[in-house]
């Protein structure tokens, strides 16, 4: 496996500025979550925590840090994996009744939902996901968590056992001061469609995808 290239960004992002707005019931086909949702004045993007159970109890919390995919999370994409371990994610939170998905709006691992289509455009010309954010000028990965902290904090979460299979997703929170005492494999929807974008995710991204990891 390759090592994980071009993956920080040096576009400077001003820290944002989170505010809690409300929060609500929100049945969904596996529990009924409590949805909260905030805002970053700095951005504009408004972010939502799904929480079930009790979260602020101290023990640690079984968690998904999950990045926007409208394609994936609500088109029913097969380019990628994202809605099924959106689903996943939920499935698992209602089986142990307590849980929460950080639900953040950094569409396009944060070069944003047209700049995701022009990336696919690429895609479909040959490039891969990481060559084609390369070719519009952008890296590999431009998503940041701070904002995780304060959504964290309001809700009294101290430790979460992370659904991932993204070690720098584990590394950039453990960096921002979020204890991950667990790092929990979400394998989900591997298809004909998204072989190569899963492949291009283990060997370039450093993505735990034990049938890619040595391709
Ligand atoms: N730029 C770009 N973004 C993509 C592409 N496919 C999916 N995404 C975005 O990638 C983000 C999800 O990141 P992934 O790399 O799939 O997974 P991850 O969140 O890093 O890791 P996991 O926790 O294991 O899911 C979402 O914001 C998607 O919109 C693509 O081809 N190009
Ligand atoms: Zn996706």
């Amino acid at each position: 496996m390759s090592s994980p290239e071009n993956i920080e960004t040096d576009v400077a992002i001003p820290e944002e500025n989170l505010e809690f707005v409300s929060s609500c019931a929100l049945p969904m086909p596996w529990a009924t979550f409590q949805l909260h949702a905030f805002v970053d004045h700095v951005s504009g993007k408004e972010h939502l925590a799904l929480a079930l159970g009790d979260v602020g109890n101290g023990e640690p919390v079984l968690a998904r840090v999950h990045s926007e995919c409208l394609t994936g999370d609500a088109l029913f994409s097969q380019r990628c994996d994202c809605g099924a371990q959106l689903e996943a994610a939920l499935r698992r939170i209602a089986k142990e009744k307590r849980g929460v998905v950080f639900y953040l709006r950094q569409e396009g691992r944060g070069i944003g939902l047209l700049n995701k289509v022009r990336a696919y455009h690429l895609q479909d010309g040959g490039a891969d996901t990481v060559e084609a954010n390369l070719q519009l000028g952008f890296p590999a990965d431009m998503r940041r968590y701070t904002m995780v902290v304060p959504m964290a904090d309001h809700l009294g979460i101290k430790g979460l056992r992370l659904m991932t299979n993204n070690p720098r997703k584990v590394n950039a929170l453990v960096e921002n001061g979020i204890e991950v005492l667990e790092r929990v494999p979400l394998v989900e929807n591997r298809n004909p469609f998204n072989l190569r974008y899963l492949r291009t995710k283990a060997t370039k991204l450093g993505h735990l995808l034990p049938s890619h990891d040595n391709d």
